[in-house]
């Protein structure tokens, strides 16, 4: 199964070798504004799912919101590290 670390270094692997129709790649060039606002988003729709809807759509949502964490993450070029030293 797919883990936050795992997705992460599969992520890093997308921005370094830009495969044709990653929407990672797609992502990061976007910029930070427009992944700032994916953030956003889906942090509101977790909201919304934890209020009002299923575990398996809360579970979904959250993991969208890990995505785009991550994708904003790979973007300012920030390692795991950098933010477990502060758990
Ligand atoms: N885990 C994810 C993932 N979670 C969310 N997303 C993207 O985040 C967006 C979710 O937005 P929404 O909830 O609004 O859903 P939507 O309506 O389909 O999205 P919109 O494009 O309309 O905004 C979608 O565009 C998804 O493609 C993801 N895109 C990719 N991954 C994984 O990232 C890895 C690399 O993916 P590629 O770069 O696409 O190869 C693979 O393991 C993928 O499974």
């Amino acid at each position: 199964m797919k883990t936050f670390d795992s997705l992460f270094t599969e992520l890093t692997e997308r921005a370094a070798s830009r495969p044709e129709g990653s929407g990672t790649v797609a992502a990061l060039d976007a910029g930070v504004h427009t992944q700032g606002k994916k953030v956003l988003e889906e942090a509101g729709e977790v909201w919304i799912a934890a209020e009002h809807e299923s575990d398996e759509a809360l579970a979904e949502e959250i993991s969208q919101l890990l995505y785009w964490i991550q994708v904003l993450m790979v973007g300012r070029g920030l390692k795991l590290e950098d933010v477990y030293r502060h758990l």
